[in-house]
């Protein structure tokens, strides 16, 4: 195991939700998510090829995402993941999660950490504060690829490749249907 020390301060942002809650695509935009929940399932994370994959509840155990700042900050090494919620059938127990999610402070400059790349490893991303992000972030939707603005030349490339992927494995393989109910989380 590498211990890295980053000069990055850490707000705490608490969130507790629960009743029949769902929540539409998306990826966690601060730097790391600690969730635990109860026994209800219904978070999905999406998998590089777009397909929806359940995550099994398990209340002994806190699940970690990786949030979009902490991709910026490994220059992509660790990615956000799109994730979503779907509610529970009529009559199963409401599923209840308690989110910690470890944002930048809002002056707080966000850019691949030196400490992290190899030597002549383009950066994928131009410097940007939380505060920066979090505007952009409020013209976008919810699902929206919302590093697109701090994006540089190679990291739009990568995505592109992405989609492309996405496009041709959906024609087998169409994703899941939307989750029926769906709220703004962020
Ligand atoms: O409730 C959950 O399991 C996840 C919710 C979520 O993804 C979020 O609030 O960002
Ligand atoms: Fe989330």
């Amino acid at each position: 195991m590498v211990a890295i020390t980053v000069p990055i301060s850490v707000d705490a942002i608490p969130l507790v939700k629960c009743a029949h809650a769902a929540a539409a695509a998306h990826t966690d935009p601060q730097i790391i998510s600690v969730l635990r929940s109860n026994r209800t399932g219904g978070l999905q994370i999406m998998l590089p090829e777009g397909r929806w994959v359940p995550v099994a509840p398990d209340p002994d155990s806190l699940f970690i995402n990786v949030g979009d700042s902490l991709q910026v900050l490994t220059n992509g090494r660790f990615r956000s993941v799109k994730h979503r919620v779907v509610a529970p059938a009529e009559g199963q127990q409401s599923r209840l999660s308690v989110i910690y999610f470890g944002g930048p402070a809002p002056t707080q400059r966000i850019a691949p950490l030196p400490e992290l790349m190899r030597e002549g490893e383009q950066s994928l991303y131009r410097e940007f504060t939380w505060a920066e992000y979090k505007k952009a972030a409020y013209k976008s939707r919810l699902g929206d690829h919302r590093l697109g603005p701090f994006e540089l030349p190679a990291a739009v490339t990568q995505e592109a490749t992405k989609a492309d992927h996405h496009c041709s494995s959906n024609a087998v393989q169409p994703p899941a249907p939307a989750p029926p109910h769906v709220a703004r989380v962020h």
